[in-house]
């Protein structure tokens, strides 16, 4: 596997050359492992060739700018005896590339339920957008602007590309399903405007060629771009990736790479992302937060965070 020496702080960007069309994307190739986190200035091991990664990071400081719109306040979850969460306090900045990063178990995949009204905690305060939320149901927390992607893809695979983009729209109808059903006037209208997003999302992933395409006969890869293009059909505001990468070849990564940063830059959309290849988060994350055993033992910039004694112990007395 090749070794990418880090680039530096303030560099961060993928270029144009890791570019490939949706056509060539192939999937099923060999997942890089989610190695031990590498100590800043150290070799990092995902497999990216170096100069496809770094450009300059030239919009990140106007990211980590933004005002808070997200705070999760001594959020604790157990499930029966399992302590998934304990007490975890960190917030999420308007435009910002938040990661949260951690071994197998430490509690990522909960606390993106907890966001996105999954899991109610039995303790803690969430306030989104200067609102305390309570209780909250996941398509209420779409209705708000917040969409998510999961570890395991969750696509109807008999539909095509196109129809399982569509539904990404769900919650944007306003017209009756009766005079849609019709096909009557403004439910029409409504329909074609859905229709012309979707169509721009398809525009904007590269995946034109696969839009008829039944998405169980895609490559992983596509796949999980798919999924990605359901998310932004509902135009969120904050986006929940959880390891968007997983199972993806280094090609796969570096195209996912780009379109996630080119969401966050092009339609400002706040991403929260769970990930384990240590070299994509570090590149592409403004902040991280470090969970182990469901507590918190990190948060701050890629730099702080690859310098803090207890994330360099957490992984390095993990397995993977
Ligand atoms: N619905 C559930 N019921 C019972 N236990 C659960 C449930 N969801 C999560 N857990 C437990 O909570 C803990 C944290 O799990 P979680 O999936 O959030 O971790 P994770 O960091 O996302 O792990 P991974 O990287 O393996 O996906 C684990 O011990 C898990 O078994």
């Amino acid at each position: 596997m090749t070794q990418v020496a880090w680039q530096g702080a303030g560099k961060r960007e993928w270029t144009a050359a890791a570019r490939t069309d949706a056509s060539g994307a192939g999937g099923g190739g060999a997942m890089a492992p989610a190695g031990p986190l590498p100590p800043a200035g150290l070799a990092d091991d995902s497999g990216v060739p170096p100069g496809t990664r770094h450009a300059q990071r030239t919009g990140a400081q106007a990211r980590t700018g933004g005002e808070v719109i997200l705070d999760l306040q001594h959020i604790s979850l157990s499930f029966g005896g399992v302590k998934a969460l304990t007490d975890i306090s960190f917030d999420v900045c308007e435009h910002e590339v938040r990661a949260i990063i951690g071994p197998n178990g430490a509690g990522k995949s909960s606390m993106l339920n907890v966001i996105n009204g999954v899991y109610h905690p039995q303790q803690g305060r969430i306030v989104f957008r200067g609102e305390e939320r309570k209780q909250m149901h996941p398509t209420a927390a779409a209705r708000q602007g917040i969409a998510r992607t999961f570890q395991n893809i969750a696509l109807f695979k008999g539909m095509t590309v196109l129809d399982n983009i569509m539904t990404g729209r769900n919650t944007q109808f306003r017209t009756s399903w009766f005079a849609h059903a019709l096909w009557w006037g403004p439910a029409r209208n409504e329909e074609m405007r859905h229709r012309q997003k979707v169509e721009e999302v398809i525009d904007f992933l590269e995946i034109q060629s696969i839009r008829k395409t039944p998405v169980g006969r895609l490559p992983y890869g596509l796949q999980k771009r798919v999924e990605l293009a359901r998310a932004l059909a509902a135009e969120p505001s904050m986006l929940l990736l959880d390891e968007p990468m997983a199972g993806m070849n280094v090609e796969e990564k570096q195209d996912m790479c780009r379109f996630i940063l080119d969401v966050n830059r092009q339609f400002g959309t706040t991403i929260v992302l769970i990930e384990h290849d240590m070299g994509v988060v570090m590149d592409i994350s403004d902040r991280v937060v470090v969970l182990d055993y469901g507590k918190k033992i990190g948060d701050g910039t890629p730099e702080e965070v690859k310098g803090n004694p207890d994330v360099i112990k957490a992984y390095l007395g993990t397995s993977h």
